[in-house]
């Protein structure tokens, strides 16, 4: 089910809502094929930032250019045609089967009502069976668990046939072998994806290169040995952290120190604890 990959081009993006800033003056270059990971601590903006590229937040200024062309002045099919979508609040209470919503992945190639051709019927059949879901297939998608929705999902965004593919946190709800199967398998797929992730070593693992969002700003760009320093983790994370190198793979493996860094409690009540003493 491959195409060929986009490109993605933000330039100068800035996201706000009402008299907050939640993306401040982003430019990031996705080439063909790249996976980018997308990192930063819990509202940075990344989803903030996802939701521009797939045209619901709207920049207040700046370009989001996919295949060269400007999505926020194209017809909305034209990008739903062209970007793929994970995104954080999917509806879960779809009244339909497991196959019924990967199909409507679909929609975007199809006037309303057309039915599906066998072109189609390959295509939902082959993302069903990518991610597993052959099992689950005449199930009710409200009756899944978390992980399991969020496979469907992922099968749903793949039918469309996307040249780019964002996904915000596209793991969460996934234990460690789908995780993995997950990441492994966007990987290699021939086409351009951007993901939201909370996992450094999972992102070092599998991304060509990393973009770190901290308040809304890009603090850094590059691939995960030149991004994932202690300096860096220390500045956006406030963690400590020794830089290591996974055995198998070679790629950094970030460890982080148990204690909180010098000079921040990490919960306020370890503070208290350590001035009152433990609690009897
Ligand atoms: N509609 C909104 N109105 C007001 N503030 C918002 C709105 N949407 C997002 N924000 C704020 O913008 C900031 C960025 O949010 P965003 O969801 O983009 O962060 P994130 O990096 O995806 O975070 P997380 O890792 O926690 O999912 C946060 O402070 C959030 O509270």
């Amino acid at each position: 089910m491959s195409v060929r990959p986009g490109t993605l081009d933000l330039r100068s993006v800035t996201v706000r809502t009402g008299a907050k800033t939640l993306v401040d003056n982003v430019s990031i270059s996705v080439s063909e094929g790249e996976m980018v990971g997308l990192l930063g601590p819990n509202g940075a903006g990344k989803s903030s930032l996802l939701r521009t590229i797939y045209r619901i937040n709207r920049p207040a200024s700046g370009t989001v250019l996919v295949n060269g062309e400007d999505a926020w002045r194209q017809p909305t099919e034209w990008v739903a045609r062209n970007v793929g979508a994970v995104l954080q609040d999917m509806p879960a209470e779809f009244p339909l089967t497991v196959r019924d919503v990967v199909a409507m992945g679909r929609s975007a190639h199809k006037k309303l009502l057309e039915p599906d051709t066998p072109h189609d019927h390959t295509l939902i059949a082959a993302a069903i069976a990518l991610l597993g879901l052959a099992p689950l297939q005449d199930r009710a998608f409200r009756t899944l668990s978390g992980g399991e929705r969020q496979r469907v999902l992922v099968a749903r965004a793949l039918v469309q046939q996307p040249r780019l593919l964002v996904l915000d946190e596209p793991t969460n709800h996934l234990d460690i072998h789908h995780q993995l199967q997950l990441l492994r398998f966007m990987r290699g797929l021939e086409i351009t994806v951007v993901a939201a992730l909370h996992d450094l070593n999972l992102a070092a693992m599998f991304c060509d290169r990393l973009c770190v969002l901290d308040h809304g700003r890009l603090v850094a760009v590059g691939t995960p040995e030149t991004v994932l320093t202690p300096e860096l983790l220390r500045r956006v994370y406030r963690i400590d952290a020794t830089i290591a190198r996974h055995p198998e793979t070679g790629t950094v493996w970030v460890m982080p120190s148990a204690a909180p860094p010098i000079g921040q409690p990490a919960r306020a009540a370890e503070t208290a604890e350590q001035a009152s003493g433990p609690p009897l």
